[in-house]
C-alpha cells in the first residue's frame, strides 16, 4: 500500500526510516558492515521508499527478510521483489540483498544453502524490522504453521514452514534469529492490527499470537491508523 508523506502512514514512514538511518549510522561508526532485516508483505512499502531516500552508506549495508514465500521474484507475492522493487533503488541499490529462496523446488531443499547466505552476515543485526498480520503472525511464525514450535525453539537460523491458512510454501527466519538485533521495532498500520496487538499485550501464549514471542525484546512500536 502506497502513502503520502502528508498521511499518517507516511508520516509513520518516515519517522520510522529517520530511526533505522539513524541505527545503521550509529552501528557504522564503530563496525565495517551493518545489517538491516525487513519484513515483506504489503504495510513497509512506504517506510522502503522513505529509507531509499536516506544519506547512508549504502555498500557497507547488508539488507535480508524475515521471511519469504518461496516463489521465483518474478511473483508478486515475492518480498524479494517488493524490497528490490521499493527499497533498493538509486543510492540505496548499492546494499548488498541477501535473498532468502533458491533455485530449490522447495524450501527444505533450499534451507541449507540460505543459512550459509546468513551465517556471512554481520550478527547482531542493527535493526530487525516486524510486521504482523491479522492472526498474530509476524515473520512467517503462524499460529497454524506445522512448524510454529520448532521455528519458536530452535537455535538454527532459519526454518522451511507449511502453513495450511497460505498459498505457499515459506520459509522464515528462527525466533532466536530474530531475537539477534540491537534493536527490534514492530511496523503496523490500522485499527485491527492495533487491537490484535492489544490482545497479544494481554496474554502470554505465543502459539495463539507468534508476536508475543518479541514483546520483551524490548520492540519499539510504530503504528498509524
Ligand atoms: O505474509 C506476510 O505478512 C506479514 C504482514 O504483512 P502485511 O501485508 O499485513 O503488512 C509480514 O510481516 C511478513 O513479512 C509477510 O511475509
Amino acid at each position: 500500500m502506497s502513502a503520502t508523506t502528508d498521511s499518517p502512514r507516511g508520516r509513520l514512514a518516515a519517522q520510522l526510516a529517520e530511526a533505522v538511518a539513524e541505527a545503521l549510522r550509529a552501528d557504522l561508526a564503530t563496525q565495517e558492515r551493518a545489517l538491516l532485516v525487513v519484513s515483506g508483505g504489503s504495510t513497509p512499502v512506504p517506510f522502503f521508499q522513505a529509507l531509499a531516500a536516506c544519506e547512508l552508506p549504502w555498500s557497507r549495508i547488508d539488507v535480508t527478510l524475515a521471511d519469504e514465500r518461496w516463489v521465483p521474484e518474478s511473483s508478486a507475492d515475492s518480498n524479494a521483489r517488493l524490497v528490490r522493487e521499493h527499497l533498493l533503488q538509486g543510492a540505496a541499490s548499492r546494499a548488498h540483498f541477501v535473498s532468502l529462496t533458491t533455485a530449490d523446488a522447495t524450501p527444505e531443499q533450499g534451507v541449507g544453502e540460505v543459512t550459509g547466505r546468513l551465517e556471512g552476515l554481520a550478527w547482531p543485526a542493527s535493526v530487525v524490522i516486524l510486521g504482523m498480520g491479522g492472526d498474530g503472525h509476524t515473520a512467517s511464525l503462524f499460529p497454524d504453521s506445522r512448524e510454529l514450535d520448532l521455528a519458536l525453539a530452535t537455535a538454527e537460523p532459519l526454518v522451511a514452514v507449511r502453513t495450511p491458512s497460505q498459498p505457499q510454501a515459506r520459509i522464515t527466519l528462527s525466533a532466536d534469529r530474530l531475537h539477534q538485533a540491537r534493536r527490534h521495532v514492530l511496523h503496523i498500520t490500522g485499527e485491527d492490527k492495533r487491537a490484535v496487538f492489544a490482545r497479544a499485550l494481554s496474554g502470554d501464549d505465543t502459539r495463539e499470537l507468534p508476536i508475543r514471542a518479541f514483546l520483551a525484546c524490548p520492540l519499539a512500536i510504530y503504528w498509524a491508523p
